[in-house]
């Protein structure tokens, strides 16, 4: 056990232990607003069961992360959308139950809903699922828009963890000026998977918004953000979510 001041001096250097889910709120208190979907608690995710940690329908973030979703909340709000939350805070074990699950090539249940042409093999190494995830560091989390006209999800063109290229920010369009294309890297015209210009501007919607509020995107997931200044940029937490 750790000396009074020994955990004094690891608190002052921004260390804290992986359990301490002390500087975490409770995302549908933080930000009412949201709506949750929380995947890895059902079974309805590229696993097909319910992930290791998940043992409540309970979504978390570090407050900091939580304070700029809110801003992100009343921006789209505006817009006549709130926010879909699929994932965020993850348990270093619920990763580890990704691992596991990898390891294991005769398990392809949910391949046709959630990887139908990427290879089980390659899922880690072309960067759809990491061992060392955001999630675990607090401030990361997964997101669609939800349209309040329809009373159902923007459409994106595609769904939360559908693992292939047609999920790249990057497909269809251009990012970083938000000009759709229809191509893929401005050349390939994609043979299946495109998708139209409604879809890719949503996306933009969804990014635009994300990016306002201090949060930064990723290379192969159109659903997934970052809050830039996040708190615990080296911790890997493993408490797992719960009600405060
Ligand atoms: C598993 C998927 N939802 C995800 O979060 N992928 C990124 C790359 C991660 O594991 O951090
Ligand atoms: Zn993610």
């Amino acid at each position: 056990e750790m000396a009074a001041a020994e955990t004094a001096a690891v608190q002052q250097a921004g260390k804290v232990s992986p359990e301490d889910s002390r500087d975490f709120v409770v995302l549908s208190e933080a930000v009412p607003d949201v709506i949750l979907e929380v995947r890895y608690y059902s079974t309805y995710n590229f696993v097909g069961d319910r992930i290791a940690g998940y043992e409540q329908p309970c979504v978390m973030l570090t407050k900091e992360a939580a304070a700029a979703l809110k801003e992100v909340a009343a921006d789209v709000k505006k817009q006549g959308y709130r926010l879909k939350i699929y994932d965020a805070y993850r348990p270093q074990m619920a990763v580890d139950n990704f691992v596991a699950w990898a390891e294991n090539l005769d398990d392809t249940r949910m391949k046709a809903y959630f990887y139908p042409q990427v290879d089980k093999t390659r899922l880690f190494a072309d960067g759809y699922i990491d061992a060392k995830s955001g999630h675990s560091r607090g401030s990361t989390l997964d997101l669609t828009l939800f349209d309040m006209n329809t009373g159902k999800e923007a459409d994106m063109g595609g769904v939360f963890d559908h693992f292939g290229v047609e999920s790249h920010p990057d497909w269809c369009g251009d990012p970083e000026t938000g000009k759709y294309t229809g191509k893929y890297k401005g050349s390939k015209q994609p043979q299946d998977g495109q998708i139209n210009e409604v879809q890719f501007k949503n996306r933009m919607i969804l990014r635009q918004a994300m990016l306002r509020h201090g949060f930064k995107p990723l290379a192969t997931e159109w659903w997934h953000f970052t809050l830039k200044d996040e708190p615990y940029p080296d911790t890997y937490f493993n408490f797992k979510p719960h009600m405060k």
